[in-house]
């Protein structure tokens, strides 16, 4: 998906919601258990449920692969499922030495399908670069992330004071365009999210830990607002777990719903839709 079409879906659906896939066999109601495949049976009702109140997806891979064939035949499924006017990310968080970062892009690209795949950029330029090479295709940089490990090093200085994400930032804002490439800074940094804004203005932002992890959406619209919206905001376990019962699917519409409500209040106070 381009960047225009991204921004035309934003404001027809009049929100930046991303709702995460962290589809865990534990957490999902016993009766779709019983079922072929639980995972994917789970996912297309909290599709089917949210898809009017949402811009994007992320399955995170992990909570697939741990199952081996089948998880991965439940993402393929999965991402099949999801409406074309949907972003699909695929949250795999990958980055290797050149050529097998350009095996990865095959992966979540061609085979699977997904916009984009979240990468850790540790490993440097040309970790990155093969994910670069798809047109209409996005990396999702991890920045500042949400977690308390991101204490240990992203935030560790030089010797004129500088954090260590601020360097990865500026890098790799250079390797890619804001038409190939996002950022990810977590919602639980909202002061952190202003310092990225500052740095690159003009990339969107994918930014987790609304919801389960306490991030506040309106702490996010103020720091990290561009003229384009440049926000996508992802709640998983807020919203896929609403209710482990029988109405799992129409109590995940309602918090998507209310997540979208305050968006489009967001949206309009920011002059962004009438
Ligand atoms: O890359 C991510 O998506 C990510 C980065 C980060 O800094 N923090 C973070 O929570 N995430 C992911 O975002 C999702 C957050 O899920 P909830 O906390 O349940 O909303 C999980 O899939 C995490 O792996």
């Amino acid at each position: 998906m381009t960047r225009t079409a991204l921004i035309e879906q934003i404001r027809s659906k009049k929100s930046f919601l991303c709702v995460g896939l962290d589809t865990d066999l534990s957490k999902i109601p016993a009766h779709l258990l019983e079922t072929e495949d639980p995972i994917f049976e789970f996912n297309k009702a909290i599709i089917d449920a949210t898809k009017d109140f949402c811009v994007a997806y992320k399955p995170n891979n992990a909570f697939y692969e741990c199952y081996g064939v089948k998880g991965w035949e439940s993402l393929q499924k999965t991402v099949d499922y999801i409406p074309e006017n949907c972003f699909v990310i695929a949250d795999a968080k990958r980055g290797d030495i050149g050529n097998t970062s350009k095996y990865y892009a095959q992966t979540f690209f061609e085979t699977l399908g997904c916009d984009a795949v979240t990468v850790a950029p540790y490993m440097g330029e040309d970790s990155v670069t093969p994910f670069l090479e798809y047109p209409d295709k996005w990396v999702i940089v991890l920045a500042l992330t949400s977690n308390a490990g991101a204490l240990d090093f992203q935030f560790t200085t030089d010797a004129k004071g500088e954090e260590l994400y601020k360097k990865v930032l500026k890098k790799t804002a250079q390797w890619g365009t804001p038409e190939n490439t996002m950022f990810v800074v977590g919602a639980t940094r909202a002061e952190g999210i202003g310092e990225v804004r500052k740095l690159v203005p003009d990339h969107f932002f994918l930014v987790p830990g609304v919801g389960a992890q306490g991030g506040s959406l309106e702490d996010v619209a103020n720091y990290g607002w561009n003229d384009d919206c440049g926000l996508l905001v992802n709640s998983s376990r807020g919203i896929i777990y609403a209710s482990n019962g029988i109405d799992f699917a129409q109590k995940a519409r309602t918090e998507a719903q209310k997540i979208q409500l305050q968006m489009e209040h967001i949206l309009k106070e920011k002059g962004f839709i009438g």
